[in-house]
Parts: C-alpha cells; sequence; structure tokens
C-alpha cells in the first residue's frame, strides 16, 4: 500500500469536506444493450420486434395486442440505448466507464447487467470487466502508486463460493464496523499484471456454475461478482508515517438470467436454481422499485444474499451503472418487456458517491488531533452578541404583541361588559314580570315540565335559581353549572341550568327583526307577547349531547343555546321557547352565553 502525506493529505481532506458538503444525489446510470438475433433464433425463424430508432429510445416494432398497456417506445433520457451491432468497447466507452473508472478516485462503483436468459450479460461483463482494468492500469501506471486486488464471488441456490479457491465451502456476509458488509474470507489475489488478470478471470470463468438451457448452452446458472480492490496514494509520499490512501472497490456483477420454467430445461436441479435465480432477481427489482419511490421505509436487502451484498451500491455511497441486455426475438417478448421495466425503475434510484479515505494510524492520530484543536478553539471564541440592529427588530415584535394583547383586553372587556347589561335587562324583566303578579314559569328541562308546577314562592327559586348579576358575571365568564331545587315537590333535586329547553332541530337563534331590548322593552309587561317573538331554535348540538353532560358545561364554552325559555302558563306543552336576534353574531354568543345560566 502507498502512502500520501503533508499537503496530499490536506488536499484530501479538502476534497473529503467540500464534498461531504456538496455530496450530491445521482441517479444510477442505466444503458440498455439490444444483442442481434443469434444463430439459433434466426434458424427459428424468430423475428427482431425491437429496435433502437435513437440512442435513447427504444421501440417495440410490432403491433400491440388491443388493450395492451404496455408502452411500445422506452425512452432513457440522458442514458443510452445500444442497437444490436454496437461493439462492447462503445458500450464500455459510453455506458459505464465514467462511472467504473471512479474507483481510481476513491469511490466505490458497480457494474452489473440485468437480462434475460442468453440476452448477452456475460458476453458484455466480460468485456466491460477487461477495458475497466486495462484502464485502471494505463492510469495506475502513470500516476499514483496502487495495489490492485482481485477477488470473485458467486451465489448460487442462496449459497456464497469463492471462484478462487477449488473448495466448495460457504462463506458467511458480515457486517464489518469499519469496511460494512463484507464475506468472511473471500480470496484476495494482488494483481500483477495483464497476464495475471486473465488467469484469475479463465480461473473463475472455469469455476463458475454453468449448465444448458433451452436457450443458451452455457448459461450461467449463479450470480458473478469479480471485486477489484485499489488502494492508491501518492508516490512522493509512499512509505512516510503521515500517509493517507483512498481505497474503493469496483464490482462487476454478472447476474444469472432471469427465465421461464419452460427455458430452464425442466431437469430438478435447473429447475431448482431457476427458483432461486427467479427469486433472487425479483428481490432486486423490489429493492430498487422502492428505492426508485424514494428511501422511506424499511428495504429489505436481506431477503437475498444479492442484495444484501450489492446494497451499498444499490442505495449507499457507490456509483452504480446498470447494463439492461434484450434479446430482440418476437418469443421473448414478455421478458424483454420486464428488462425495460426494471431499466425505468432503476434510472429513479439515487446514490450518494464519497470518497473512501483510509488513513494511516499516525496520519489519523494526527488528523484527529487537528480536529480537537479547532472544535476547542471554537468553544473558547466567544459566540458573537446580536448586533443592535437585531435588538431594534426585536423590541419592535415585542411593542407589536403588547399592542395586539392590549387591544384583546379591550375586545373581551367589552364583551363581557355588554353580556352582563343584557343579563341585568332580563333580571329587571323577570321581576317587573313578578311585580305585576304574572306566573312566569321556567323550567330546566322539557322533560320536567310536565306535573312540576313552579313553585309559587318565585323568590325561593330566584334566590336559588337566578343568580345575582355578581353571580352571573361569574357564570357568564366560567359556564359553570349553577343548580337549583324544586321547593315544590319537596325535594331537592339537582338540575344542571344548561339543559336544553326543547327539541327543536335546529340550534341556531332565530331572527325576529327586533333587538332583545327592544323586545323586552316592547313585552316586558306581556310575557305572552314576547313569547310570541322570540323563539328558541336549538343548535345543532342533539339534545343528548346536553344530557350526557348535565352536570355542567366545560370551562369558558361560549357556544349554546338561548336557554332562556318563557312559559305562560303551567301546562308544560304550552311552552314556548324565546330566543333573540342581536346586532351582531358576538353579542348574540355573550346573550346565549349569559342565558343559559338564566332561569325564569
Ligand atoms: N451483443 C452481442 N453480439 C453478438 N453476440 C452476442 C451478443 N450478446 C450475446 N451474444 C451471444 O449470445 C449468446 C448468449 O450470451 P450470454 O451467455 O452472454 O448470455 P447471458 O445473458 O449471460 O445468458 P445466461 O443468463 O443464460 O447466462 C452467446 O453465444 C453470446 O456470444
Amino acid at each position: 500500500m502507498g502512502a500520501i502525506g503533508g499537503e496530499e493529505l490536506k488536499q484530501v481532506e479538502k476534497e473529503q469536506k467540500a464534498q461531504m458538503a456538496g455530496a450530491r444525489e445521482e441517479r444510477i446510470l442505466v444503458v440498455v444493450r439490444l444483442r442481434p438475433l443469434s444463430d439459433k433464433e434466426i434458424i427459428a425463424n424468430e423475428v427482431a420486434d425491437w429496435e433502437c430508432i435513437n440512442d435513447n429510445t427504444i421501440l417495440y416494432r410490432n403491433t400491440l395486442r388491443e388493450g395492451s398497456t404496455f408502452p411500445s417506445a422506452y425512452t432513457f433520457g440522458t442514458d443510452r440505448v445500444f442497437r444490436g451491432d454496437c461493439l462492447t468497447k462503445q458500450v464500455y466507452e459510453e455506458g459505464a466507464k465514467e462511472v467504473a473508472v471512479s474507483v481510481v478516485n476513491g469511490i466505490n462503483s458497480t457494474i452489473f447487467a440485468y437480462g434475460q436468459t442468453s440476452s448477452g450479460k456475460t458476453y458484455t461483463m466480460t468485456g466491460i470487466t477487461e477495458y475497466t482494468v486495462a484502464d485502471i492500469f494505463d492510469y495506475i501506471n502513470r500516476e499514483r502508486a496502487f495495489v490492485l486486488k482481485f477477488s470473485a464471488i458467486e451465489i448460487s441456490n442462496e449459497a456464497i463460493r469463492d471462484l478462487l479457491s477449488s473448495e466448495n465451502t460457504q462463506l458467511k456476509p458480515r457486517d464489518d464496523p469499519e469496511r460494512g458488509l463484507i464475506v468472511e474470507k473471500v480470496i484476495e489475489e494482488v494483481l500483477r499484471d495483464w497476464n495475471h488478470l486473465k488467469e484469475l478471470l479463465s480461473i473463475c470463468e472455469a469455476q463458475r456454475k454453468i449448465g444448458e438451457t433451452s436457450l443458451n448452452e452455457r448459461s450461467s446458472r449463479s450470480h458473478r461478482i469479480i471485486r477489484l480492490t485499489i488502494e492508491s496514494s501518492a508516490r512522493e509520499f509512499l512509505g512516510k508515517e503521515n500517509s493517507t490512501t483512498l481505497a474503493a472497490s469496483v464490482n462487476f456483477v454478472d447476474l444469472a438470467g432471469s427465465e421461464q420454467a419452460s427455458q430452464s430445461l425442466s431437469t430438478e436441479a435447473r429447475l431448482k436454481e431457476g427458483c432461486h435465480i427467479n427469486r433472487s432477481l425479483l428481490t432486486l427489482s423490489t429493492v430498487i422499485r422502492k428505492l426508485s419511490k424514494g428511501r422511506q421505509g424499511h428495504i429489505n436487502y436481506r431477503d437475498s444474499k444479492l442484495t444484501l451484498i450489492l446494497q451499498p451500491c444499490l442505495g449507499g455511497n457507490a456509483r452504480t451503472a446498470i447494463i439492461c441486455t434484450l434479446s430482440p426475438a418476437r418469443s421473448h417478448v414478455e421478458q424483454t418487456r420486464n428488462t425495460l421495466l426494471f431499466a425505468c425503475c432503476a434510472k429513479e434510484v439515487a446514490t450518494k458517491a464519497q470518497v473512501n479515505v483510509v488513513m494511516s494510524d499516525k496520519a489519523l492520530v494526527k488528523h484527529l488531533q487537528r480536529e480537537v484543536a479547532r472544535l476547542e478553539s471554537e468553544l473558547k471564541s466567544p459566540v458573537p452578541p446580536p448586533s443592535n440592529s437585531d435588538y431594534a427588530a426585536l423590541l419592535r415584535r415585542k411593542d407589536l404583541q403588547i399592542q395586539k394583547m392590549e387591544n384583546d383586553i379591550r375586545e373581551l372587556t367589552k364583551q363581557r361588559d355588554l353580556a352582563q347589561s343584557r343579563v341585568e335587562d332580563l333580571l329587571r324583566v323577570i321581576r317587573n314580570d313578578k311585580h305585576s303578579g304574572q306566573s312566569a314559569r321556567i323550567n330546566y328541562h322539557p322533560n320536567q315540565l310536565e306535573g312540576d308546577a313552579w313553585e309559587d314562592d318565585y323568590s325561593a327559586s330566584e334566590s336559588s335559581c337566578l343568580a345575582d348579576s355578581n353571580r352571573l358575571d361569574v357564570h357568564v365568564g366560567k359556564f359553570n353549572s349553577i343548580h337549583c331545587s324544586n321547593t315544590e315537590s319537596g325535594s331537592n333535586i339537582e338540575q344542571p341550568y344548561h339543559q336544553p329547553l326543547n327539541n327543536h332541530e335546529d340550534h341556531s337563534m332565530s331572527v325576529s327583526g327586533q333587538s332583545l331590548d327592544e323586545t323586552l322593552g316592547e313585552t316586558a309587561d306581556d310575557p305572552d307577547e314576547y313569547c310570541k317573538e322570540v323563539q328558541c331554535i336549538e343548535t345543532e348540538e342533539p339534545a343528548g349531547d346536553y344530557n350526557s353532560d348535565s352536570r355542567g358545561l366545560p370551562n369558558g364554552e361560549s357556544e349554546g343555546t338561548l336557554a332562556l325559555t318563557l312559559y305562560g302558563d303551567g301546562d308544560g306543552t304550552d311552552q314556548e321557547a324565546m330566543s333573540t336576534s342581536m346586532n351582531g353574531d358576538r353579542e348574540a354568543n355573550h346573550i346565549q352565553n349569559a342565558s343559559r345560566f338564566v332561569k325564569f
């Protein structure tokens, strides 16, 4: 491993900070590669139904079935679509290189091929791997000191196997606190040169599980992941103590192909493989679909080994490119569409690429010491006091708040006085009424009216039920229930004042065209008269509500029925409720509220 230090360390830190601050989300690069019809397909008289009409759009040439909801053209915006005659070199240059070689700058990257069986995944990934390594070699020979490590695994039937090992032992994935998810005991070969690479690739090829299917004589029956890990340092800092290393990996993922049972040559082993392959690909599609809708909620990476291992490149800090391979044959139209839908979803997935810096222990200590010193100096320097203009703005805001509160107080006091005077008016009317010798009857509840003749001793009722003005003040403010005694029956039945007085359907106050003052003034001498003019119409509250809350009103409740009810005679059936319209809703409300506690 090489080393960087001094100026370069600072430079790396600077770049890292800039990256963290401005780390932009970037969409997964998705390219589509259409292969030409294979010899087998040509012999089978297959027709090519798909065509790339430009660099971004692939079109279904055949007529769509009636009622089909599939689109006939798929456009990939800035991402590329490669026609059948394109060389892998071009696919690499225009569809994968940028992502793949970011590994030399310390950014993890992944290129993977997705598509149905025999669509050209292995064909494409073999070329992409070789072109990438060639570019990396070219770069490292000129620029920095590099160490390249090669490893390869396959996932078959949910078992992970090392492709560089001749043993058939299963490897285990494990969460490493520093490195994230790793596969335990995987062999890492330090790449010496190009020939060494070719040698390792051929070992992998030989070790990989392949089998014959109806569509591919050499069908990959496993997912293969080749990983190239690159650790790089500037040459001038090689071996120095305060060195820092950029370390990143590029993964080349050649997925097994999705297939239908009929395509896998239905031996038991092939079918089982096919099931595993399809299940893990389904999990991959599900993960991609969820990621494409944002990262909310649980993403089921752990549902398959494939997604578990690919997690960092799907939703993490890696750069990712997906090459979707397609067969143009008419007989594969459904699977081609599925691949295109997967491509459309994958296009929406974003990752946040970051540079991975590995520091030597000494460099790390120095870096941390600097951080501590910086934080200490931040703590020591006091926070600058707010400027004069800040104080002035704050004062202005507070003044406005005070002003608003004073206005509110004035307004509320006015409303309270008004309500109080209305109540006093009403009391006066009642007293006049009493003196005129008429019997005004009040009932607290319609149900109690019958057989509940009003007590002759009105004053007794008045003293217990009719609050004096002071008491009413309190009630206007608090709206607690007041209880009064029914002296006639001799019992001391407590009745809440706010029981509904009749059962009209609408509780809103009816407008009689006169103010309460006027009404009362005109009719004070003749209760029957004002009984006619003023009606109490129930508000929307159902009677049951009152009953259920018969012990008292919640503090401060202001909505309510005008519970001012006058009964012309002792016959409850004759009752006529009284309500009034006021010069404005607020006044009406206050009268309503006040009146709820005034029983006559
Ligand atoms: N772009 C292409 N141009 C020419 N031939 C191709 C192209 N892509 C694939 N082929 C040929 O098609 C056949 C199947 O390709 P390949 O094995 O890469 O498919 P695959 O998707 O990896 O299949 P599987 O999933 O079954 O492993 C091979 O013979 C390959 O040489």
